[in-house]
This record gives C-alpha cells, structure tokens and sequence, in this order.
C-alpha cells in the first residue's frame, strides 16, 4: 500500500497526501506546504477518514508553528474544515496542550514529534481493533459475507484501518470473508477506495451499490455488517457516512448482526446522544454533477447530508483498542480505562 500520509523531511519540511480524490484510477501524491494545503486537502476529500485526518491536521499545524500564536491560529483555523469527525478536534486539543507546553524555540521540532506520536499511536490502535474485531467474529464460518460502508481502511487511518482492519485479520486469520463492499453515494468511497484496497490485499471483495444492500442481506449473503464511525456519542450512537442507517436498519430487519468499529479517539463523551453530533452539509453539485456529469436538471433543488447516525438500539457491538462493547456499556469501560 502507498502511504496514505507521510511528513517529508526535517522540522522544515512538508505533509505529503496520497490524493484519494484521483484514485482509483492515479496514484498522486499531493504536497502541503501550508496550512491552506492542508485545509484544502481536508475539505475537498483528498485525505479523508476521521483517523486520517486528525493526523493530517496535527501534522498541518507544523507548517505554521514559527511562534505559539500562529500555531495557534492554525489549529482554530484546521478545525473549521470539516465539522463530523471528532478525531479531528481531539488531534488539535491534543496539539494545543504541546504548544502550550513546550519552550517557543523549538517549538516546530515539539509539535512535529506530538504528530509523530498521534500518527503511530494510531497504527497501534488499529491493529488492537483489527484483533479484537476478528475474535468477535471468529463464530463466522469460513467464507462468510461481511458488508460494509465507505471505507474504513489505511487510506482512513494511520494504520490498516478501523473496520477494514477488522475483515483483513479474518483474512490473515483465514476466515476467507467475501466482503461486500457499498459503493457508497455519493462520493464512492465503497467503490474507488474499499475495493481498490481489498483487492490489493486479495481480499474478496464485490462492489454492490447501496440500494441493493438489504437485497443482499435478504438473500442470505450477509453473515455480518461492519462499518467504522466518525463520532460516537456517550449513549453509542454512531455517527458515520451517509446510509450506514439504512444499513443497519436492514442488518436488524434480517437478523445480522451490526458492529461499529473505531478507535477511542473517535468517541464523544461530551455528548449524551448522537442527537446532538453535528452533521456536515456538502455541496449541491455533488449529487447533481458528481464527478463532472450533469444528473439532474440544472437548479435542482437538493439536500446533501453527508453523514447519518445509527441508533444504538440497532448496533450489536462497538469494537475499540481495548475489546469489543456493548453500545450501552462503553463510555464507562472507555472511562474507567482512561482513568487508570
Ligand atoms: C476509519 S474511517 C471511519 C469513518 O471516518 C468513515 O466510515 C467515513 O464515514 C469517512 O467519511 P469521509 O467523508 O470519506 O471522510
């Protein structure tokens, strides 16, 4: 796999994102060398995940951190480019506590280790989830069908992925898991990113659009759904891309079960439901004109979520570095581990 985010060079250096906006088709790199970059790359969906780019945030900040007020800066600045993944804020928390904490003088070189750090803490996060997941679903039998949505995996995170890391330790495991992939609308990231993923791992994999998934579930093809998220909530409702709902109201209505996998970084603790999880509105023309074709009339009227959030009535299991939980049962086992 290419590196889906790699700092290049000393304390002068720059951020360097594989752009995910051209794959599958091109592999390009796309080189920050400002905190503008890094904004724009966050935005437009170059790097994109809520592991990724709360590392791409983190490393963002060191392109402008020639005094403690302009680190500053760039950290509220960061935060405004996308509002759902909680990853991103607690990067920029956990960078803000470096910039208070270490001498102004080196400051670029302090906050570049933090970034360093949060990147490889991550890697380690998901392969703790990866292993957790993969004995939940160890019952499954050999060959099973797992679907999941958007992706979830090293081009969402700093390691193998949250879900996606979960379906390859089955893989290496030799479940031999036949994953059904959602293409998910509207910006593909099921199509051009999951498959292109698992097919470089040989994972099998097979592209079904949204739409058909509670069809798949309904023919029997479906042993469990595993999906990652962006927030969750105190309750363990999940916030994730746009038709994990109706996936998971599908997986109920057929007796799949439904697992949520994600990191604890990714966790909301502030917030009593996913009611109050802001949901971020994206633009008309990606749902008009996705892709530079013209689908709908000219001023078609439109409203463009582009995430939703799953009750946690309908959600089987959470699977986090530290096991897997019941929705109900891990804030407190998320609490108690951070207090030790
Ligand atoms: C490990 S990634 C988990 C989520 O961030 C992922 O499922 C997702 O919804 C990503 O949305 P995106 O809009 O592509 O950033």
């Amino acid at each position: 796999m290419a590196n889906t985010i790699e700092w290049i060079g000393d304390a002068g250096g720059f951020l360097r994102l594989l752009d995910q906006t051209k794959l599958p088709t091109e592999t390009t790199y796309l080189d920050c060398r400002t905190v503008e970059d890094v904004w724009q790359a966050i935005k437009r969906l170059s790097v994109r995940g809520a592991p990724a780019i709360g590392v791409s945030a983190a490393y963002g900040v060191c392109l402008d951190a020639g005094s403690k007020e302009s680190a500053l800066a760039a950290c509220d600045y960061l935060a405004t480019s996308r509002p759902t993944a909680v990853n991103l804020f607690w990067a920029l928390d956990r960078i803000r506590h470096a910039i208070e904490k270490h001498e102004a003088s080196r400051l670029v070189a302090s906050l570049l280790e933090e970034a360093k750090a949060i990147h490889a803490e991550d890697h380690d996060l998901c392969a703790a989830i990866g292993r957790h997941g993969a004995d939940a679903l160890a019952d499954l039998p050999t060959g099973a069908g797992v679907l999941t949505h958007c992706n979830t995996g090293a081009l969402a995170t700093g390691g193998d992925g949250t879900a996606l890391a979960v379906i390859l330790e089955l893989h290496r495991r030799g479940h031999e898991p036949k994953v059904y992939a959602d293409e998910t609308r509207p910006l593909l990231q099921g199509a051009r990113l999951t498959m292109w993923e698992l097919m470089e791992r040989g994972v099998d994999a097979t592209l079904i659009t949204d739409s058909m998934n509670a069809q798949v579930m309904r023919e029997g093809r479906v042993g469990a759904v595993i999906v990652g998220a962006d927030r969750i909530a105190a309750n363990g409702d999940a916030a994730n891309k746009i038709g994990t709902y109706a996936a998971a109201i599908a997986a109920r209505y057929h007796k799949v079960p439904f697992y949520v996998a994600a990191p604890s970084t990714t966790f909301d603790l502030t917030l009593t439901s996913g009611d109050q999880i802001p949901i971020e509105q994206r633009a008309d023309e990606e749902i008009t004109c996705g892709f530079g074709k013209q689908t709908a009339p000219v001023g078609a009227k439109t409203y463009n979520p582009a995430f939703d959030v799953t009750p946690a009535e309908l959600i089987t299991g959470i699977v986090t570095e530290r096991g897997v939980f019941k929705p109900g049962e891990v804030a407190a086992a998320l609490s108690s581990a951070q207090a030790k």
